[in-house]
């Protein structure tokens, strides 16, 4: 009996098609608690601690912030990217292994366009400040980003106290779904308009890391979209050199 029951790929390969791509195609989310269990999961654990110990988390930034509104009131965590590659990342890099393979095991089932690539990991830390983070969506325009998965590291965790529960508010459906960021549990949801959520004010330390995995034709037209972006109006009054 090995002392450290890893996943085979038998395991990943049934987890996918037994229960990730029923629950996606259903629900439109899914999450699965003890993913690479206690030593594996706490050594994730030790390497997110010790960035956040150096320094290496930054406030999240924003895009298109209004002036003034207060980030915090908006976005509360700080936030690394990672490839998973770096030192001291070792474990995190057999995290990112493990869902690449096992998001792989999905693709073919998701009925939907070839999911080859994803973005880096973002590490994120939110301080228990009562920070939190607003409903929003994902990817509400085609950014190409088509599954959210989110690695939740955190031990103890007691709702009525810590708050910083994760929300989501299904497209259509009568119900929300509260999900509570416990240590060893990874989420999978679809990251476009089908899948609103938040995160509730935390009063505890919170980390999680996240990768999104992108729809690859979706993800080259939105690259071509931006890449077209219309020149500044003023340049085009500007009178021809003669
Ligand atoms: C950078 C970034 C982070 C997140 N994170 C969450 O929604 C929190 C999920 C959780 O920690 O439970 N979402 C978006 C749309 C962007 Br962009
Ligand atoms: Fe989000």
């Amino acid at each position: 009996m090995p002392i450290i029951e890893q996943l085979s790929h038998t395991d990943l390969e049934r987890l996918a098609l037994d229960r990730v791509v029923p629950a996606l195609l259903t629900h439109g989310f899914y999450f699965v608690d003890g993913l690479l269990g206690e030593v594996a999961g706490g050594a994730v654990l030790d390497e997110v601690k010790q960035m956040h110990g150096s320094g290496a988390l930054h406030d999240g930034r924003l895009a298109g912030s209004a002036p003034g509104v207060h980030r915090r009131s908006i976005r509360g965590d700080k936030t690394a990217w990672v490839s998973g590659s770096e030192r001291g990342c070792e474990a995190i890099g057999f995290l990112l292994n493990l869902i690449d393979r096992l998001i792989s095991v999905c693709a073919g089932r998701l009925g939907n366009k070839v999911i080859r690539e994803r973005s880096q990991a973002m590490v994120a830390c939110y301080p228990g400040n009562g920070a939190g983070y607003v409903k929003h969506v994902d990817n509400p325009n085609s950014d190409g980003r088509r599954l959210t998965c989110i690695y939740y590291l955190n031990k103890n965790w007691n709702v009525k106290e810590h708050g910083g529960v994760l929300r989501i508010f299904p497209e259509g459906k009568g119900y929300v779904a509260d999900i509570k960021p416990l240590f060893d549990r990874l989420l999978v949801f679809w990251s476009d308009r089908r899948n609103p959520h938040e995160v509730q004010p935390s009063f505890s330390t919170r980390y999680a890391i996240t990768v999104w995995y992108f729809d690859s034709e979706e993800r080259a037209e939105a690259k071509r979209r931006f890449k077209t972006v219309t020149a500044p109006a003023h340049s085009r009054t500007a009178a021809p050199p003669d």
